[in-house]
């Protein structure tokens, strides 16, 4: 199998190949999203670097897939940008923003299959409907997918007799198959126990290293904030809270990021998001309350590909942009990068659910 897909690969050799960036990256500027009277978020401002992984975390409700479609130009925000190689999601003709789509892969939470099509079909659906290429071309790619992630031999499946871990994996084989430069997670756990969590964790650290695209995974799960991404941002009361390098986020000291990662109770975070300033007050005079959301999460190394993989690209990228920026990180940060740049790089934990 090949180990990269796509166009931008100058093979050296049969035994090295030099991989030139197949990412690219997402310049968000100042993007504020209204429905009616209710701001889902204001003035949010990241830049997703090329072929590095984030993952975006918030609270239910907080317009984390509003955020996602919003990138790829399905939700027009009231104000801001979004820049794609020079294309604005946001402002751009409707025709500039239909091609710069191609560019993205999606990945919806349940798959977003089409129950009445075979595997085949549903993973061939987007080379049919964008582009025109000839059936037999079709079949190269979409096996060729399908085996990168662990489905060959189920072409004829449908969506209903497979289990949700092979639906997830299905979704991702179809958000492959345009050779995409920026893949959009939403929620890819959802519903997976956390074996086939972590399987999908380590498949979309192996999709990253064998096409080098930027991704941008949803998720509520700390296991995958933990251990997937270069990058966490978090959402929370209407605003990016923080975005930077996952040690960054991980050790914290911000209530609501705190409160998130520890899944408390106590803090700022409640059941219909915020919580009554009267309920806020009572917790702080409550000696135990703030105490038990200082603590600081243990954090795992960063999953490495699986033996046998390309190194990722964007791993390397992303270690050159924290050492510049790493005076400026606080110093529990700074240990938590040099434990996991120290861990040995020992491969992934890959296989098939
Ligand atoms: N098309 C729409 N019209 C009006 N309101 C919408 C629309 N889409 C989303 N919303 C509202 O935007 C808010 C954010 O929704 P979104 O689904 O993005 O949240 P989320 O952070 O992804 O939540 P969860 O983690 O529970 O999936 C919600 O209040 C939702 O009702």
């Amino acid at each position: 199998m090949p180990w990269l897909l796509g166009r931008n690969v100058l093979e050296t050799s049969c035994l090295s190949r030099v991989v030139v960036s197949l990412g690219i990256e997402v310049v968000v500027e100042g993007l504020t999203k209204e429905f009616g009277r209710q701001t889902i978020w204001r003035d949010v401002t990241l830049t997703l670097p090329e072929g590095e992984v984030s993952v975006l975390l918030g609270p239910s409700g907080t317009g984390k897939t509003v955020f996602l479609k919003s990138l790829v130009g399905l939700l027009k925000p009231e104000e801001g940008r979004v820049l794609i190689d020079g294309v604005d999601m946001v402002n751009d003709r409707d025709r500039d923003v239909f091609e710069a789509r191609k560019r993205f892969g999606l990945m919806f939470q349940d798959g977003a299959l089409f129950g009445s099509m075979p595997l085949f079909d549903n993973i061939a659906f987007p080379l049919r409907e964008h582009t025109r290429k000839k059936e037999q071309e079709i079949r190269r790619i979409v096996l060729e997918r399908m085996e990168m992630v662990g489905l060959g031999g189920e072409e004829r499946k449908l969506p209903g007799q497979i289990s949700g871990g092979m639906r997830k994996r299905a979704g991702l084989a179809r958000a492959l198959v345009l050779d995409p430069e920026i893949i959009l997670c939403d929620e890819p756990d959802s519903g997976l126990d956390p074996v086939r969590t972590a399987h999908i964790s380590q498949l979309l650290i192996d999709v990253n290293a064998r096409i080098d695209a930027t991704m941008l995974i949803v998720t509520h799960n700390i296991d995958i904030a933990a251990t997937v991404p270069d990058n966490i941002g978090m959402l929370y009361r209407r605003d990016l809270v923080a975005f930077g390098p996952r040690e960054a986020l991980l050790t914290s000291d911000e209530p609501a990021v705190l409160q998130f990662l520890h899944g408390d109770t106590r803090g700022p975070i409640g059941m219909s998001e915020e919580k009554d300033a009267a309920l806020l007050a009572a917790e702080a005079a409550d000696t135990a309350g703030p105490a038990r959301t200082r603590r600081t999460i243990e954090i795992p190394p960063q999953l490495r590909p699986t033996p046998g993989m390309p190194p990722r690209q964007g791993e390397h990228r992303h270690s050159l942009r924290v050492d510049e920026m790493l005076p400026r990180l606080s110093y529990p940060a700074q240990q938590a990068i040099w434990a996991n740049r120290n861990h040995p790089q020992e491969g992934g934990r890959n296989g098939a659910n």
